[in-house]
């Protein structure tokens, strides 16, 4: 084997065992260059083994994960190719920041001056003379994805990087590794929450209790749930009405007392509003399906659900030079009875704050 040069990330029926904890079961995805790819999962499935097997840092139980054509230990100098920020990286306490990468990038044979350039790239020249032990999160966060760039490496891994970002932080980061995947390089970025990533992220793996759910272009997944709009009608009959005569079958109220129409646009919609001459007061696509996909997917971990073997799991493995599988058959899953059709989860949807998401819009 050699190291291919493509910057692929391969993980081929991945397990770990811990004991008795089956953390990985049997996972494969392909992670292509030139996207970034978030690796979703709720807390506990598996994310933080899998990186770091493809990290070299856990023995596989079985299979293999290479990255470029190599387990990550043969890659001769890693760090030159792959960059990775792992959860709770330490610092030490005594060296200021730019010593810091100093010892780190003798260590992998770069130049001195290559700590003020990554310094510059995660916008922590200020604090270059400062030690990390004074950093708030966020600007810890930003050192550990500088030691990452030091090398200047063709494939990123990085594990919940916007933990502890304010949203200026955020979406600075969802610019930044955008702009690098640009570059034909990989991106790998893991998160518990779809909503904190789905700005930034063009692929998509989602894994639940060790297992592939899904994995494939966020597209893909979106395109794969009939979308909804919500419609706020002076007259809510008569606008059922007019949907109905209007061809659309797939009519719903909300708790609230919007209308839901399933299979429509929201150009369709004010369309057909403009033509019947109704009074509405607010048309609106809903954004809470991809989450609720990514709850369904993920078969309740949130809530401590019993567990119960996934409908979907492993059904793609990645197919022959790289390239992304269809979602699951079947898919999408099943719908939730019509008298209660848009129940919340218990704990609710994962929606994002003041403080989560990558920020912004596109
Ligand atoms: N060294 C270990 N020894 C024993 N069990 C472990 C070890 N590492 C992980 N596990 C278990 O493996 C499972 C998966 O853990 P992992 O940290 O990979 O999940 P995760 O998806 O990264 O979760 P989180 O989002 O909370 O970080 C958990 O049940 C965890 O307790």
């Amino acid at each position: 084997m050699q190291n291919n040069g493509s910057g692929r990330i391969v993980v081929q029926n991945l397990s770990k065992t811990f004991g008795p904890v089956s953390a990985v079961q049997n996972l494969s995805f392909v992670v292509e260059p030139g996207s970034v790819t978030g690796f979703l999962g709720p807390n506990g499935a598996g994310k933080t083994t899998t990186l770091r097997m493809i990290l070299g840092l856990v023995t596989p139980t079985a299979g293999v994960a290479t990255v470029s054509g190599l387990p990550y230990d043969q890659l001769g100098n890693p760090a030159r190719i792959v960059g990775a920020v792992l959860e709770n990286e330490g610092f030490h306490p005594k060296r200021t920041a730019r010593n810091h990468l100093r010892v780190y990038a003798s260590a992998i044979g770069v130049p001195d001056q290559r700590a003020d350039e990554v310094l510059g790239l995660v916008g922590l020249s200020a604090a270059a003379e400062r030690k990390p032990g004074g950093f708030s999160l966020g600007m810890r966060q930003r050192l550990a994805l500088a030691t990452a760039l030091l090398g200047n490496p063709q494939v990123l891994v990085l594990d919940e990087p916007a933990n502890g970002l304010d949203p200026e932080g955020i979406l600075w980061l969802r610019n930044f590794l955008r702009a690098y995947a640009r570059e034909g390089r990989t991106v790998l970025v893991s998160s518990h929450l779809l909503s904190e990533v789905e700005q930034t992220i063009d692929q998509v793996v989602i894994i639940s209790h060790g297992v592939t759910r899904y994995y494939g272009s966020l597209e893909q997944l979106r395109g794969s749930q009939q979308s909804r709009v919500l419609v706020q009608a002076a007259d809510p009959n008569a606008l059922v009405k007019a949907l109905q005569e209007g061809g659309f079958g797939q009519i719903e109220p909300t708790p609230d007392g919007r209308v839901a129409v399933l299979g429509a646009t929201r150009q369709q919609i004010g369309d057909l509003v403009a033509k019947s001459g109704l009074a509405v007061y607010g048309i609106e696509e809903d954004r809470a399906d991809l989450e609720k996909l990514f709850f369904q997917l993920t078969n309740g971990q949130y809530a401590g659900a019993p567990y119960q073997q996934p409908q979907y799991q492993q059904q793609y493995p990645p197919q022959q030079g790289g390239g992304w599988g269809p979602p699951p058959p079947g898919y999408p899953p099943q719908q939730p009875p019509q008298q209660q059709p848009y129940q919340t989860p218990p704990g609710g949807y994962q929606q994002p704050g003041p403080h989560q998401g990558w920020g912004g819009q596109r």
